[in-house]
């Protein structure tokens, strides 16, 4: 019982700020590292806090044998380098896939990043566990900071076409057989941009507040895409949970090979 509680794999979570939506993402992480096992802790730090003082805490989490993974949930407020922190957290304990290093490798052909991106990863695992054949179809990726879904689509299909800064987007996504939205931007695909089969991944995950409440709204207009589309994830309740599955997956992971590093050494 000693020897398990010592191997249960950590994943030290930074917060700066007061954001809803990072909260409430930190909570559904935080709960869903409990059901599994995984300790959990959670840094808070104030909005107005220095990027040194977050350097500072990143630096404590690289060095805590019992923190396996780590991530410092985003955005980040304005006057902080995302650059320089998400830079500042190890690369074997980047559970997010985020480092330049893990990017770098999975973007090379032939080369294995330690860690891959967790709703990027999520969105691929949606395509094979579904049965969609990939290679030979056309695929749409619009937007997305980083190009990690891009990646990986295109390591996947012969034909990728990406419109995140088209005047017309709905020109090419028209065109598309798998059409993957994460704009941030609620009900932003409609039904006329769709062609009829298509297989749609809506990764938009915007907290959205009204007279009904606050809720989670992705880029796709439901009520119409459902109507052209052959398969289709929601939000809620589509890629957000596989997100956080992989998110579990690599903590586990960067656990195994921390405990298999320490027998060696
Ligand atoms: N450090 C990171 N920051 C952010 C990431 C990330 O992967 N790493 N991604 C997003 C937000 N995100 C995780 O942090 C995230 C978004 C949505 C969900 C999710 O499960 N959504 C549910 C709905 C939840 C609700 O109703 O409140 C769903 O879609 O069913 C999980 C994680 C930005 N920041």
């Amino acid at each position: 019982m000693k020897n398990s509680i010592k191997k249960s794999p950590g994943l030290g979570i930074m917060l700066v700020g007061k954001r809803k939506d990072s909260q409430s993402f930190i909570h559904i992480k935080k709960k869903a590292c409990e059901e599994v096992g995984i300790i959990s802790e959670v840094v808070d730090l104030p909005e107005d806090c220095t990027e040194g003082e977050v350097l500072d805490v990143v630096s404590e989490l690289n060095h805590k044998e019992s923190v396996h993974g780590i991530l410092v949930q985003l955005p980040l407020p304005s006057h902080l380098s995302e650059q320089n922190i998400i830079n500042a957290v190890k690369v074997e304990k980047d559970v997010d896939g985020f480092h330049p290093v893990n990017i770098g490798n999975l973007a090379m052909m032939g080369r294995e990043p330690l860690f891959t991106p967790c709703a990027s990863k999520g969105c691929i695992e949606v395509l094979h566990r579904c049965g969609v054949e990939i290679m030979g179809k056309k695929a749409v990726v619009i937007g997305t900071n980083y190009r990690i879904t891009h990646f990986l689509v295109i390591a996947e299909t012969s034909c990728y076409s990406e419109c995140g800064t088209c005047i017309h987007p709905e020109e090419i996504t028209r065109e598309a057989d798998i059409l993957v939205s994460d704009v941030g931007v609620p009900n932003l695909v409609r039904g006329h941009w769709l062609k009829p089969g298509v297989v749609v991944i809506d990764m938009g995950s915007t907290l959205v507040t009204d007279s009904k409440g606050s809720r989670v709204t992705g880029d796709v207009c439901y009520e119409e895409a459902i109507l052209k589309a052959s398969l289709i994830t929601p939000v809620p309740g589509g890629v957000g949970p596989i997100t956080i599955s992989m998110l579990l997956y690599n903590t586990v992971e960067a656990a195994k090979r921390a405990y298999q590093w320490s027998e060696k050494s």
